[in-house]
This record gives C-alpha cells, sequence and structure tokens, in this order.
C-alpha cells in the first residue's frame, strides 16, 4: 500500500463562524504504482487531500500513512505539481528544476543535470533552460514545474489540476508524456483534475466526491488497456463513461 487514508476528516476553523469541514470520515487506499484520480464538485476537499498526502498540514482526525508509516511532515520521495507553478523567479528555469535537489543533497551531478535537461525536453523547454520564469507563458512554467516534481523520480506523485493552465492541445500531449514517463518509471500519482475525460484517459481508478463536506461517494475501476492513446478516447466505451460518470458527479447523491 502506497498511500492510505483512513477516518479522516479536516476542519478548517474561521475567524467568524463555525469551521469549515472540508473532509469527513475519508478512507482510501492506493496501491503501489496505482494511478488514481480524484474528481469532485469545486471546494470538495480534493487539494486539501493531497496538502494531507504531502504532509503540509495535519488531519484533524483520522490517519495518513505513506507506505505504511504515519504521515508527519513532507518527505523526499514525493513529488507534487500545484495548480500554480510556484516557481523561484531569480533561478533559471533549469536551476527551478534542480532545486529540489540542490536542496537536499547540496550538490548536483553532471548526471542529474542532464536529466533535468532530459525532462526539459520532454516538457517542451529545452530553449528556455537559461530563461528566468518571468519570460515563460503561465503554461511553459507549468510545464517547468512538473519536470522539477519529477528531477528525483519520486515514489509518489501528487498532481493538483497539473494541467489546467495548459491549451488544449498541449493538455493532451503533456497527459500522453506523464503517462510515458508513468509507465517508463512506475510510480503512484494521485491526481487532481476536473476534467473527465482526462481522468479516464490516465487513471487506474477514479475518486468522486462529494459536495462538501467532501465524501467519497463513488470509486470506478477504468477498464481500458494500456498503453492509452488519443485513440482510446475514440472508443464508444469511453465515451459512454465519461457521461455516466458526468451525471454521478452532478447528480443529487454527489451534491448531497
Ligand atoms: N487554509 C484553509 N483555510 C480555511 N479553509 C480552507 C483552507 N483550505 C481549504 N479550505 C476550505 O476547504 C474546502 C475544500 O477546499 P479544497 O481547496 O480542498 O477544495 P477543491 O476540491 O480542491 O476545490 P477546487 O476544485 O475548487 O480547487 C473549501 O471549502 C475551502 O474553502
Amino acid at each position: 500500500m502506497a498511500v492510505s487514508l483512513a477516518g479522516v476528516s479536516k476542519h478548517f476553523e474561521r475567524a467568524r463562524g463555525a469551521p469549515v469541514v472540508a473532509l469527513d470520515d475519508i478512507n482510501l487506499t492506493v496501491l503501489r504504482h496505482e494511478f488514481v484520480a480524484l474528481i469532485g464538485p469545486s471546494g470538495c476537499g480534493k487539494s486539501t487531500i493531497l496538502r494531507l498526502l504531502a504532509g503540509l498540514m495535519p488531519a484533524t482526525s483520522g490517519s495518513t500513512a505513506i507506505f505504511g508509516y504515519p504521515m508527519e511532515k513532507p518527505r523526499d520521495d514525493i513529488g507534487i505539481v500545484f495548480q500554480r507553478p510556484t516557481l523561484l523567479p531569480w533561478l533559471s528555469i533549469r536551476n527551478n528544476v534542480l532545486f529540489p535537489i540542490r536542496h537536499k543533497r547540496r550538490m548536483v551531478t553532471p548526471a542529474l543535470k542532464q536529466e533535468a535537461d532530459r525532462l526539459l525536453e520532454v516538457v517542451g523547454l529545452a530553449d528556455f533552460a537559461e530563461s528566468r520564469p518571468s519570460e515563460l507563458s503561465g503554461g511553459m512554467q507549468q510545464r517547468a514545474a512538473i519536470a522539477r516534481a519529477l528531477v528525483q523520480n519520486p515514489d509518489i506523485l501528487l498532481m493538483d489540476e497539473p494541467f489546467s493552465a495548459l491549451d488544449a492541445l498541449t493538455r493532451d500531449e503533456m497527459a500522453l508524456e506523464l503517462l510515458r514517463i508513468w509507465a517508463e518509471r512506475p510510480k503512484t500519482v494521485v491526481f487532481v483534475t476536473h476534467s473527465i475525460p482526462e481522468a479516464l484517459l490516465l487513471s487506474d481508478r477514479i475518486i468522486v466526491m462529494s459536495a462538501r463536506p467532501g465524501r467519497i461517494v463513488r470509486q470506478i475501476n477504468v477498464p481500458f488497456a494500456r498503453p492509452r492513446s488519443l485513440a482510446t478516447m475514440e472508443d464508444p466505451a469511453f465515451n459512454n463513461m465519461a457521461n455516466d460518470i458526468r451525471r454521478g458527479v452532478f447528480s443529487a447523491e454527489a451534491r448531497a
């Protein structure tokens, strides 16, 4: 088991009024090398789940474990891609990608530098390695942030709507690239998205959450064979499943 949440609730205190119950009794396990997508209405607690798994904050109750160990603080074997790129403005794109390694090991070997350049190539930024973040578009910065999350080849990758800042074509390209990277270097992925087709294209299992307080209302095993490609999305079964999930997400049950 790579990831497990057992009876997890998260309340946020507010300056005024009762605390916000963001998550209520979440029970979720993710197997090693499984690719899981989290979907659900805005504000249902998807990002909160990722932040708990990343060790960025504690749960109010319940337990969170990574590889069987209670999650208490951020770990080096977890890569995170947030909704926004969060690059350091004074560093070049290459040095941003290398930042987690520099931070951890204090020195960067030529092999790691090569790996950073390889990843920049993969995300289409080879020509921008020396540029500063401000010289890149939002989507390009996000691609750099994806390369940064991958540079340590983490066992667990947490991705919070990582492609939402990208245009539709780049988004599909990056999704397929992520699948390729995942096949080449298997890892456990928890991927938050608002896009049902993206969740179907990428994941082994889709977790559907209800509106706040966030609960898991449905889990769907995605049956499409791998490797997947854009052709997978042309399969009529793909559309049927997407429509079925869409109805579920918008149903009274999901909003209860
Ligand atoms: N630091 C915080 N302080 C107070 N409330 C918070 C905090 N972070 C999240 N919340 C609240 O918790 C709930 C869940 O937020 P979260 O960001 O996890 O939702 P989400 O499903 O990721 O939303 P979206 O799809 O819009 O990104 C929301 O009601 C939000 O207002």
